[in-house]
């Protein structure tokens, strides 16, 4: 178990994609017990950096390492123990159950050839509590919504055991109190020493539950701070080209409106 562990930091990251400069000299690290909140515009290159800082994409330029070592010395094995991946989209080919889905992401300690142990048993039910899917895991991942599916797939991440979990848009499909719930879970796992970085594309979840909010424009990092600090009105503005104004509840709770 490698919580409270583990700094992941990309350095200098440049991308082309058809000669288009996706990430130009990104730079953006992770401590343990942060969450990360990633923001940008729909195509910014926010899953491209994430595929980058999982070494699943090769950059062009920079660097990506974990507690200072470079990520591509680092066995495939070896990393995911260390860091667990909730993808945006997955679209299962086998009708394999809930919990076999879930127990999936035990495979880096148990190898794929041998029978999951006890311990891998017990990581796989806490996953399916943790998440409140007790009610899914015998039934067929095929057969589940969206919003089950990313469910599972968020169990399954934490099934891997690993201390850094990165999220493509966790929330999304999931109705409102799922997302609401999982804000929570979030927020407790980072108490408990989880480093989490994941995008979203609604800038009051990131005023509700990050520590840290990342703005990724044009290829570049343009803000990265607290909350209160990086999510200004304007900076909504200039992001997503709409006009914002900040609601404060008289609890301090802040969100955005359509201004005017
Ligand atoms: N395999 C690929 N080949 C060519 N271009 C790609 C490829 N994958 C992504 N891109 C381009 O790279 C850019 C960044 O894509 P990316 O998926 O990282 O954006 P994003 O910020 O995650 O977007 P969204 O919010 O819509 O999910 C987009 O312009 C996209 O069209």
């Amino acid at each position: 178990m490698t919580r409270g562990q583990g700094v992941l930091r990309g350095h200098g990251l440049l991308l082309r994609r058809a000669q288009r400069r996706i990430l130009d000299g990104v730079d953006l690290a992770l401590a343990p017990g942060e969450i990360l909140a990633l923001l940008g515009a729909n195509g910014a290159g926010k899953t491209t950096l994430l595929r980058c800082l999982l070494g699943l994409l090769r950059p062009h330029g920079g660097t990506v390492s974990l507690d200072g070592t470079p990520l591509a010395t680092l066995s495939r094995r070896a990393l995911a123990r260390r860091i667990a991946y909730v993808p945006q989209a997955h679209v299962a080919p086998f009708p394999y159950s809930v919990r076999e889905v879930v127990g999936l992401g035990r495979l880096p300690h148990h190898g794929p050839f041998a029978a999951p142990g006890a311990a891998d048993r017990e990581a796989v039910e806490a996953a399916i509590a943790q998440l409140g899917i007790g009610a899914l895991a015998g039934r067929p991942y095929t057969e589940l919504s969206g919003g089950e599916r990313q469910l599972t797939l968020i169990a399954r991440a934490l099934a891997q055991g690993a201390g850094i979990l990165i999220m493509d848009e966790p929330v999304s499909g999931l109705d409102f109190g799922h997302q609401m719930r999982l804000l929570g879970c979030l927020e407790r796992l980072a108490a408990d020493g989880y480093g989490i970085l994941k995008t979203t594309h609604h800038p009051d979840h990131a005023l509700a539950c990050a520590s840290r909010v990342a703005l990724l424009q044009e290829g570049r990092i343009v803000a990265d701070g607290t909350p209160t600090e990086v999510l200004t009105a304007d900076a909504i503005r200039r992001l997503y080209r709409v006009e914002v104004e900040i609601l404060r509840s008289p609890a301090g709770r802040s969100a955005f409106v359509p201004a005017g």
